[in-house]
């Protein structure tokens, strides 16, 4: 098996090829629907580079009256905290390329968490940036439902799980909408 980084490597090359010649996109499947209920917290993220775009979700969870948390980033060592975001109020530039709401914006807690990743594998294992932002996120957020968005070449057949690694209730692609537990 490949280590990590190597894999990491791969998926992102793969990833990058794969939205230049395809040019997929996510819609919202009907199992996510069911879930929206007005006051929801979704916790989405502003996509980087040739990252599955959450834009189709995040509209369908607006339509139903949620609020829209994005994560706020300031390093590698520090844990993400997720903030509540009006759609087309302004971001600010942050550490990795992203933008993001400002420091001051406050506080929220998720009950569903769109993430972003590099790899999944169907039985809910993920790979993503290495800094572990989101396997603490799923700690510090035990009870949110925790949905990976991927391009289904991102698929590995199986994925090494660490012992912190909390796996995915459920996984969207461009293809399929996968349901674990
Ligand atoms: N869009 C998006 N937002 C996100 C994440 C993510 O993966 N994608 N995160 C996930 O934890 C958190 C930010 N953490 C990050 C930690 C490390 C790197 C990083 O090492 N980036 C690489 C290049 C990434 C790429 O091209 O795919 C780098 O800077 O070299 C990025 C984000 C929260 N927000
Ligand atoms: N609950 C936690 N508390 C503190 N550190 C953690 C926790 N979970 C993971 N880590 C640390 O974060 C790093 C995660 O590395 P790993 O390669 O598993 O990340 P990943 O699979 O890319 O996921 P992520 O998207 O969360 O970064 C490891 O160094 C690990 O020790």
């Amino acid at each position: 098996m490949m280590d990590k980084k190597a894999l990491r490597a791969r998926l992102r090359g793969l990833r990058d090829a794969f939205v230049a010649e395809h040019r997929p996109s996510l819609a919202a499947p009907a199992a996510f629907l069911r879930r929206l209920q007005p006051g929801l917290v979704i916790a989405s993220y502003m996509p980087l580079g040739s990252e599955a775009d959450p834009a189709p979700l995040v509209r369908a969870a607006l339509a139903a009256g949620c609020t829209i948390a994005l994560p706020h980033v300031v390093d590698r060592a520090t844990p993400i905290r997720f903030v509540a975001w009006q759609q087309g109020a302004a971001l600010v530039a942050g550490p990795f390329g992203l933008s993001q709401p400002g420091a001051e914006a406050g506080t929220v807690a998720p009950d569903i968490i769109l993430t972003p990743l590099l790899g999944f594998d169907r039985a809910g294992n993920r790979l993503g940036q290495g800094a572990g932002h989101y396997d603490r996120a799923f700690v510090a957020h035990p009870d949110a439902w925790r949905v990976g968005l991927a391009w289904s070449v991102q698929e590995v057949p199986a994925l090494p799980a660490d012992p912190w690694d909390v796996p995915l209730h459920a996984l969207l692609t461009e293809r399929e909408w996968i349901a674990l537990s």
